[in-house]
């Protein structure tokens, strides 16, 4: 009788999960925790506790698995409003270390954030061919600023990764919303711009007939056309461009997103080099966390580089986020005259976010 009813029981627990009812976060979190209770080893290597928020998109989702894959991360929390369950399930069956937990709509919020060091934030609409970034920002404002209040609630000393666009914007907007809350560390906010470096990196070493690998150009200013500053004369190793290919180079990059946008024809935008340059630069914060010394990456952050309160730069990243700020160095005319250009547009996209997260 004992055996048949635990058969039962199993049969049961097997079937639900086969066959889920409509509730089916509840139901799959219910039955994996059952499962879990019944295994000896517990999960959770020592590593760091990362959330992805909008993890079901078309960056969250190879974002989501790539992070799975970092052997610095312990734990891994997929956040979205629609479809996690499926995608928590599917990447949690990867065997790497990091322990996935998926989490649906806001109720789940609070709890996907408890306890995270690092945050990073894809939610929102990509553009379509004709927008530009900021055409984005009416639905991405006040998505990011609803993640932000959860995180000064929930993980106030967490690092922050905003990806959504405009972010320009968007860091302005987090930023006042942290300040709202008492919770503003500006050491541990940025804008992701790290694909930015790796389509200079390309596009550079095409040009050159060079492996990427060999190539590193910084690109200061911020993540929109001509914010987007690529600084050729400051390339490592040290090459002398014609003006020619700083012409093409500059254009190339700083319109590299609408490249993609356009060959997607309505699909959406960057999602799969997106994702590869998140986690390049998520992998950047955690090994600066870890206290792994001389960790530089370009990010759009709270800067003092130039008048304007944000700016794009290289950074050095430590066990407080960003650790050092590096001055512009020396620009050329072309890039003087690039710098202009692009403080003038990126002063109003600053002032949009931070009017908005005001109000
Ligand atoms: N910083 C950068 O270099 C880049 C930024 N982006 C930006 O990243 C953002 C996401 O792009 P995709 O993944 O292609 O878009 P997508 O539409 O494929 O995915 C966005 C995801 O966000 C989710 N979402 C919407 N509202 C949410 C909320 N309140 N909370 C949590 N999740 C929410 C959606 O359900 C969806 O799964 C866009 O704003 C895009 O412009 C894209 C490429 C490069
Ligand atoms: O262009 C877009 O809309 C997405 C993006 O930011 C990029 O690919 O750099």
């Amino acid at each position: 009788m004992k055996q048949n009813g635990e058969t039962n029981q199993r049969i049961a627990r097997i079937a639900a999960h086969l066959n889920p009812p409509p509730n089916i976060t509840h139901q799959i979190m219910e039955s994996s925790s059952l499962r879990r209770e019944n295994c000896r080893a517990k999960g959770g290597s020592p590593g760091f506790k990362v959330a992805i928020l909008g993890a079901a998109g078309g960056i969250g989702q190879p974002l989501s698995l790539l992070m799975k894959m970092n052997p610095l991360v312990s734990v891994l929390h997929l956040y979205d409003v629609v479809n996690t369950p499926g995608v928590t399930s599917d990447i949690s069956h990867m065997d790497t270390s990091a322990v996935v937990r998926g989490f649906l709509g806001q109720p789940q919020l609070e709890d996907a954030l408890t306890g995270m060091d690092l945050v990073i934030i894809p939610a929102g609409v990509p553009r379509k061919p004709g927008m530009t970034r900021d055409d984005l920002f009416n639905i991405n404002a006040g998505i990011v600023k609803t993640l932000s209040q959860g995180i000064a609630k929930c993980c106030p000393k967490a690092i922050v990764n905003v990806i959504s666009n405009p972010v320009n914007s968007t860091v302005p907007i987090a930023a006042e919303i942290f300040k709202k809350a008492g919770t503003y560390d500006p050491s541990r906010l940025l804008g992701v711009t790290m694909l930015d470096v790796v389509r200079a990196n390309t596009f550079v070493a095409e040009v050159l007939g060079l492996d990427p690998k060999e190539v590193n150009v910084p690109v200061v200013g911020g993540h929109a056309g001509v914010t987007i500053l690529p600084l050729l004369s400051q390339i490592k190793p040290p090459i002398n461009f014609t003006p020619k290919e700083t012409e093409y180079l500059t254009s190339r990059i700083q319109n590299g997103g609408t490249e993609v946008v356009e060959a997607k024809a309505g699909t959406g935008s960057a999602t799969l080099s997106m994702a590869y340059a998140a986690v390049k630069f998520a992998d950047a914060c955690l090994r600066g966390l870890r206290g792994d010394a001389g960790v530089i990456e370009c990010a759009f952050i709270s800067s003092q580089v130039t008048e304007l309160p944000f700016f794009a730069s290289r950074v050095r990243l430590g066990r407080n986020g960003i650790e050092e700020i590096y001055p512009l160095g020396p620009l050329n005319e072309y890039e003087r005259a690039g710098l202009e250009m692009a403080k003038k547009e990126l002063a109003g996209s600053i002032e949009k976010g931070v009017s908005f997260a005001r109000k």
